[in-house]
């Protein structure tokens, strides 16, 4: 499991360290940590040109140390101080280590570099970047030099991934004691590149995660195998109540991903066309033709899938209402989202309850504003969790798994092909799935972000993948992380 922190909770942490210890060393080990990331980035240190961008803070001393490290091997760095002030003893050992400071316009010197190094802020930053630094930044970006991040991108808020204004956008992020939360959630994130952690001794002092991505040996874990003695009652009866007249193609994603996630047996129920659709796809699906809206006479189920393609109209919202009365867990996604934002009442059951919705749909459930759930993506997912006393899977370049009183868990699995039409549909069935076969709605939903993202990876290979691809490639998912690929 990676584990992620708030900014708080690493200072607290690195108090309670920095008592035992002689000071510096903590910066000490940042600095060593960081030359080093550096030096593997470059190559060859000797001759090498190497921009330090360095704030007021500890942040910008961590770079000046590392900067010193640097010349003493050889580099030709050059230190941008932009601050209103600049670390004492950081700037002073640099110097004496043969660092220079960059004279004349900053930009001039970040075009030559091979490398540019970050350290304007980190976890002491507040609100957007201000002047200088957001020039800086976007300096760096648009410099050919390989960025690295000194703790978090400077712009990037460190406990939540927002960014508020210029950021920095690094290819490599060498944090230090632990990873913070905004390298982990987008857009920050996005920003980090690849994340390196600096060992400085925190863990022991480090509490609870904030947030916590799972490999896929965790999910491994997880994942139900059917035993010597299972049937396929046993496994688990999902079922589906999906598509309409109108939409056939999401009631046949929806089952895809279902039979493909190791379910002992889906049932659809639905309208006529996509009953038809469905039936041609999917002859493994046990498949009902519902004359009236509603699924009493279905048969029993272990969890059901409710939503996409179902449409808004009266049939859909009886439907709805019928499947959210039953005693087992809901997985409620696309349209079925509209129609519990429409009538909030639906959602208060007994039984466990997982919304599905990307930042539009999780919008109209909560009333704020899709551009405000997309720059805080962690603080909506946890607000909706709390609010509605459901969990809630947020769909995204990073999806999101919320529910009250556990570390949010973030997975990256997936891969930007992934955004095309119905390959949500497909994760609804694959979480379905996973919840009648007993996980409950958060490891459900975190183990099928994992899965999906994977099979959108192997369905894609850097190429367009179709819905029905990423359906196909979740076995294959499921034996990559059950062999540790
Ligand atoms: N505390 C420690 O023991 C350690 C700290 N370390 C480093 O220290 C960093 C934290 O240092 P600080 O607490 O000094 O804080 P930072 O260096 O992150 O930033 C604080 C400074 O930036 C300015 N600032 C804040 N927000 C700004 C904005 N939006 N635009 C422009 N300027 C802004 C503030 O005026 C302040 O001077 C960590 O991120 C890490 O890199 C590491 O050396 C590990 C050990
Ligand atoms: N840029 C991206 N990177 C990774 N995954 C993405 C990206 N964009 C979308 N996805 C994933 O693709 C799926 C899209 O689902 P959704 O928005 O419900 O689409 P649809 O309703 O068409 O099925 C989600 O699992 C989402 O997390
Ligand atoms: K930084």
């Amino acid at each position: 499991m990676r584990t992620a922190y708030t900014a708080d909770q690493i200072r607290a942490a690195e108090h309670a360290l920095m008592a035992r210890l002689p000071e510096g060393t903590l910066m000490m080990r940042a600095a060593a940590g960081l030359a080093a990331v550096c030096a593997t980035a470059l190559g060859r240190v000797y001759g090498s040109r190497v921009v330090l961008l360095v704030g007021s803070g500890d942040n910008g001393g961590d770079a000046l140390y590392a900067g010193a490290l640097l010349a003493r091997r050889g580099a030709r760095v050059e230190a941008v101080l932009a601050g209103s002030r600049t670390h004492e003893r950081g700037l002073r050992a640099y110097l004496l280590a043969g660092g220079r400071v960059a004279g004349g316009a900053a930009a001039t010197a970040v075009e030559r570099a091979d490398l540019v190094v970050d350290g304007l802020v980190g976890i002491g930053a507040t609100g957007a970047l201000r002047a200088p630094y957001d020039e800086l930044a976007l300096a760096a970006n648009a410099a050919p030099a390989l960025t690295v991040a000194v703790d978090v991108p400077s712009g990037v808020d460190a406990s939540s991934g927002r960014v508020a204004g210029a950021a920095v956008a690094a290819q490599i992020t060498v944090t230090m004691g632990a990873a913070k939360t905004g390298l982990l959630v987008d857009p920050g994130a996005a920003r980090a590149g690849t994340v390196e952690l600096v060992d400085i001794g925190l863990g022991p002092h480090l509490p609870g995660p904030d947030v916590v991505a799972l490999t896929g040996a965790d999910v491994a874990e997880l994942l139900p195998r059917p035993g010597k003695e299972s049937d396929k009652y046993r496994r688990g009866v999902v079922g589906v109540a999906a598509g309409s007249d109108l939409y056939t193609g999401a009631a046949v994603l929806a089952v895809g991903g279902a039979l493909r996630a190791g379910a002992g047996m889906v049932r659809y129920a639905g309208q006529h066309a996509p009953v038809t659709q469905v039936r041609t796809h999917w002859p493994e699906a046990v498949v009902t033709e519902l004359s009236r809206p509603g699924v009493e006479e279905v048969g029993r189920v272990q969890a059901w899938v409710l939503g996409p393609g179902l449409g808004t109209g009266e049939w859909a919202r009886e439907l709805a209402a019928s499947v959210l009365a039953s005693d087992v867990p809901v997985l409620v996604d696309a349209d079925a989202l509209t129609l519990v934002s429409r009538d909030p009442s639906l959602l208060r059951r007994a039984a466990p309850v997982l919304v599905t919705p990307h930042a539009g749909e999780l919008s109209r459930l909560t009333g704020a504003a899709r551009d405000e759930i997309e720059a805080a993506r962690l603080e909506h997912a946890r607000a909706a969790a709390a609010e509605l006393g459901v969990t809630v899977l947020l769909k995204g370049s990073t999806t999101l798994v919320a529910a009250a009183g556990r570390p949010v868990r973030v997975n990256a699995t997936g891969t930007s092909w992934l955004a095309t039409g119905g390959t949500g549909d497909v994760l609804a069935g694959v979480a379905g799935a996973l919840l009648a076969q007993g996980l409950d709605c958060y490891d459900a939903a975190s183990c099928a972000a994992h899965l999906h993202g994977l099979a959108g990876r192997i369905a894609a290979e850097g190429a367009p993948l179709a819905a029905g691809d990423v359906a196909a490639a979740v076995p294959e998912a499921v034996r990559r992380v059950r062999d540790g690929r």
